[in-house]
């Protein structure tokens, strides 16, 4: 099978229902999970090839999504992996889920049953040809040779994703509302918000939300067909199934789970197909009163390139927003990772970290990771002046180079006017506002002079450039909204949605 590009997390079948999550992250231990997958998968090799190639010859372990399928030899591994590659991938996504993922292993314990049974067979065979001492050194020479031949390998450590807990997750005035509804939609799944919506900008932690509410879900009920995946992963499978003709087998997976988690849902902009089988697929689990979930870099109504019916249904639940966060907390998330990764560190060094890396909490945890390594190598508690030596080239990478033609991108996609109505002398408010809006980000975010920028944006002068950027001050000052995509947003909302996305891409 082709492990997806992305991490995604599948669920148990119907057969496994009822039992504890944890179980599945350990070795198959209950005898009905295990003869479930035989039975599915003497249903796919059919009854022959499973009684000469399956039936007690192999061995089964659930890790998460992955299906381990134990072999006595790496003869055998090769062999069956050529074979039956596409039976065992059917069986495991009928077993665990649409993210389901396989891998073959040399099981050590099987390995040595062949060995020792072989060395008997070879035994009896030679002690019956010279019935004498000879034929005993013989076999343990053939075992010897074999066992150096065929050296059963170490299962690897399994490396798949973690999935993120929602007790991690620290809490301040940006995230709070997200974090509470995401808790509180796991409480219930279904009966709360339906669907749930969190966007924000890179980095966020929304996934991570998304990731806690999965946990929080297979922890309390363990019997429901939970399923989280990216936008992208949906899309591929959805694109396999269409190539395959074998849509109906896709939506009866997609169809039949009880929660259905979707992460950076913003990847089906102008992607139609995509639309119109999430559509279906969110009516069809609505009607049944299934959770749905979603995280997106923007707010529904800014996804300006997604059909008006799946954004009216993105908006028919709730929508919530996780902020850029606030230096406490911003403090408290560098001080728990110091504490996970075992680096001694001054407070001043933490709240020069806090205060540097403002715009993103995965870039803090990079200035983190940073900050780990060299006190690993030095066995030297963490200073101020030690972390500003030391983060001074991430602080540069972090300083993203924006473009006016990026400005002017963003903001008419937001907008959804055309290049030419931006640059023109149109001074019709769904037109100006947004040409001024470009104007002060370009003054806020590139090097560019009141002039260059004039000139850029349809060869205005400096003066009107001065004018735009005092002016959307004053709307920041007053409150003032904007209207985008039929809707009213505070200035400042706005400017931080288009900062995101330059920021971003
Ligand atoms: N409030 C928080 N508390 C603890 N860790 C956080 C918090 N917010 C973000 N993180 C951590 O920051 C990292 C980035 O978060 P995450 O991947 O969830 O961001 P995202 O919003 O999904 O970003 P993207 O849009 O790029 O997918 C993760 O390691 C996550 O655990």
């Amino acid at each position: 099978m082709q492990p997806t590009s992305l991490a995604v997390e599948g669920t148990l079948c119907a057969e496994s229902a009822g039992r504890p999550t944890e179980a599945k992250l350990g070795p198959v231990t209950t005898e009905s999970d295990e003869q479930a997958v035989f039975r599915l998968l003497a249903q796919q090799v059919g009854q022959r090839s499973y009684q000469n190639w399956f039936a007690g010859k192999v061995s089964l372990k659930l890790e998460a999504n992955l299906l381990i399928m134990g072999v006595a030899s790496p003869f055998l591994l090769t062999w069956m992996q050529k074979k039956f590659s596409s039976e065992i991938n059917a069986t495991a996504i009928a077993c665990i889920g649409p993210a389901a993922e396989y891998r073959f292993e040399v099981d050590p314990v099987l390995a040595r049953q062949e060995l020792s049974s072989k060395g008997q067979a070879d035994a009896a065979r030679v002690t019956a040809e010279t019935a004498d001492r000879k034929s005993l050194t013989n076999s343990d020479q053939k075992s010897e040779r074999i066992d150096g031949g065929h050296k059963p390998t170490q299962p690897a450590p399994y490396k798949g994703r973690r999935f993120a807990d929602l007790s991690t997750f620290i809490t301040g005035k940006s995230n709070q509302l997200a974090y509470m509804a995401t808790q509180q939609a796991s409480e219930q799944p279904g009966a709360l918000y339906n669907p749930l919506f969190i966007h924000g900008g890179v980095g966020l932690g929304k996934t991570h939300l998304l990731e806690g509410f999965y946990r929080k879900i297979r922890q309390q009920y363990p019997s429901l067909q939970v399923v989280f995946l990216t936008a992208e992963s949906f899309g591929n499978y959805f694109s396999k199934a269409l190539q395959e003709r074998s849509l109906p087998g896709f939506r009866q997976r997609f169809r039949n789970v009880d929660v259905l988690i979707i992460d950076d849902i913003d990847f089906f902009e102008s992607k139609h197909n995509f639309q119109e089988e999430l559509l279906h697929t969110i009516k069809h689990l609505e009607s049944h009163g299934r959770q749905l979930i979603f995280s997106s870099d923007r707010h529904p109504r800014l996804l300006t390139k997604m059909s008006e019916e799946l954004t009216t249904r993105f908006l028919s639940g709730l929508v919530c927003r996780v902020e850029s966060p606030e230096t406490e907390l911003r403090l408290q998330i560098a001080r728990q990772r110091a504490l996970q990764l075992k680096t001694p560190i001054t407070d001043g060094a933490l709240e020069y970290v806090a205060r540097r890396f403002s715009h993103n909490v995965r870039e803090l945890e990079g200035a983190m990771n940073c900050l780990q390594t060299w006190h690993v190598m030095t066995k030297q508690k963490i200073t101020t002046t030690m972390a500003r030596q030391v983060l001074a080239d991430l602080e540069r990478d972090c300083i993203r180079i924006i473009k006016m033609d990026d400005i002017k991108q963003i903001v008419c996609t937001t907008f959804g006017i055309s290049e030419a109505d931006l640059k023109s002398s149109r001074r019709s408010r769904n037109v100006s506002q947004p040409r001024m809006l470009a104007m002060f980000l370009a003054r806020k975010l590139t090097q560019a002079a009141y002039s260059e920028i004039g000139d850029f944006f349809g060869g205005r002068n400096h003066s009107t450039v001065m004018f735009a950027e005092k002016k959307v001050r004053q709307w920041l000052k007053n409150q003032d909204s904007i209207r985008v995509a039929l809707q009213d947003w505070s200035t400042e909302e706005i400017i931080e949605s288009l900062e995101q996305q330059l920021l971003a891409s």
